[in-house]
């Protein structure tokens, strides 16, 4: 039989800190625009031109020079003529004289010689000419160039996440192609000898293998792909066949069991096997107590609990900031807010405790069953809340801090 030291926990400000103090970034590469989403930016975004590059008009309307305008009231409509006629994307050639306007629609290039827009809800018009009963200030109504970004300007720092916005400033700026962080392949290998395959049939003591496809969502929410290992039975061997395999294909290694103080924990033993170096095996957390995460070579090995809840804990508080670091994103930890609790929560919490909840306005509540082995808090939760340890008797109507899940951008600072 097995016997294992005591395991000496860290808190999990020191365990995020292990985790990500050992991530290396893996390289940069050229993807299309069309596939930048969700991407992280490898290169600071600097405005290359104006933005817009000409001046504009915001409206549909009429180009004027405003000093026709002066002295237009209700008493006293000025008239113009109307010139020319050009929608966005057309350039006027002509120069508007003396009470002259151009028509023209919003987008459209400021034709030379006017500086105002006179909006046609503004105008009364009759045939080619119109009449106003208000002066216009020079440059009202127009859309000035560069009063949206500057030539030179940075606009978005490296290492932001490529949101749709940015993709649209990518494209303003004729980015047919963007340099982006690489991503990390990563595999996934449940381990378990009652673990069963989604499609088959229960049987007395054997479940279906849930924390496999929800790691595996868990890294597509982050855009991350990666390989699928067999389930391995508790046997040390096989196990230790399979890792090792996996650690000359993947950039990390998730695995799920095996990783507490059982008889059939096989993982400790295989970190011991690999020669890996253990970041730690035990956080001050609930639930996930157990999360290990080992380094060899370059490859990180999460040893994630196998309790469901615990599992995906460890993953949104450990893998994920690794896994953007190593893809050079700087805002890696994440989104804290804080809310008031709908309900109370009178347990104790003797060390971090991390409660699936539902987080709506500035309210939470915790998602219902919320143990180490619940399946539907995880459904249910939108959210953490998080516990600091040594508290207890928590009452609705506490400000608790809340971690928000499923959000495209995080934070660059761990502050619980
Ligand atoms: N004597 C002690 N026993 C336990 C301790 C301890 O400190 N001393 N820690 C407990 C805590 S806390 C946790 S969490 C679990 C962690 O166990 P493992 O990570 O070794 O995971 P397993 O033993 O393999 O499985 C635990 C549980 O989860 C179910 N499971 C496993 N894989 C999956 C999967 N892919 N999908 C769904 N469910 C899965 C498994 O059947 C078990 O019920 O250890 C406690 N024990
Ligand atoms: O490590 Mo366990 O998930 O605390 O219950
Ligand atoms: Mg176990």
């Amino acid at each position: 039989m097995k016997v294992e030291k005591t395991r000496t926990p860290v808190t999990v400000a020191e365990a995020v800190f292990r985790v990500t103090e050992r991530a290396c970034r893996i390289g940069t590469e050229r993807v299309p625009l069309a596939e930048s989403y969700g991407r992280i930016l490898a290169e600071p975004l600097t405005a290359t031109h104006d933005v817009p590059h000409f001046t504009r008009s915001p409206y549909d309307g009429y180009a004027i020079a405003s000093a026709d305008s002066a002295g237009a009231s209700g008493n006293n409509r000025i008239s113009f003529t109307v010139v020319d006629h050009i929608g966005a994307g057309a350039v006027s050639q002509v120069v508007i004289g003396p009470c002259e306007a151009v028509r023209l629609m919003t987008g459209a290039a400021l034709p030379p010689g006017a500086d105002a827009v006179v909006m046609f809800e503004q105008a009364t018009a009759a045939g080619h000419t119109f009449t106003i009963r208000k002066a216009f200030e020079p440059q009202e109504n127009l859309s000035l160039q560069g009063e949206d970004m500057r030539s030179g300007e940075m606009i978005v720092p490296a290492g932001s996440f490529i949101h749709p916005g940015i993709v649209a400033l990518l494209a303003t700026f004729g980015c047919g192609y963007v340099q982006v962080g690489k991503r990390p392949v990563v595999g996934i290998l449940s381990t378990g000898t009652e673990l069963l395959e989604v499609t088959a049939q229960l049987a007395p003591g054997k479940i279906r293998n849930s924390n496999g496809p929800m790691i595996a969502a868990q890294l597509a929410r982050m855009g991350i792909p990666y390989r699928l290992y067999d389930t391995a039975a508790d046997q040390l061997e096989a196990c230790l066949l399979t890792v090792r395999k996996a650690l000359t294909e993947t950039d990390c290694l998730i695995t799920t069991g095996g990783v507490s103080v059982g008889d059939y924990d096989y993982l400790p033993e295989i970190y011991k096997r690999l020669g890996a170096d253990v970041l730690f095996n035990k956080v001050a957390m609930r639930p996930g107590s157990v999360t290990t995460v080992a380094v060899t070579g370059d490859t990180y090995l999460f040893g994630l609990s196998g309790n469901p809840s615990a599992c995906f804990t460890g993953f949104e508080l450990f893998v994920r900031p690794a896994l953007l670091k190593m893809m050079g994103a700087d805002k890696i930890y994440l989104p804290r807010t804080t809310a008031v609790l709908a309900e109370d929560f009178p347990k104790a919490n003797p060390f971090t405790r991390f409660i699936r909840a539902v987080h709506d306005r500035s309210s939470v509540r915790p998602a219902g069953f919320n143990k180490s082995n619940a399946v539907s808090s995880i459904a249910r939760g939108n959210s953490l809340i998080v516990l600091p340890g040594g508290t207890r008797g928590y009452a609705a109507g506490d400000l608790v801090d809340v971690l928000l899940l499923g959000v495209e951008e995080g934070t660059d600072e761990w502050v619980l």
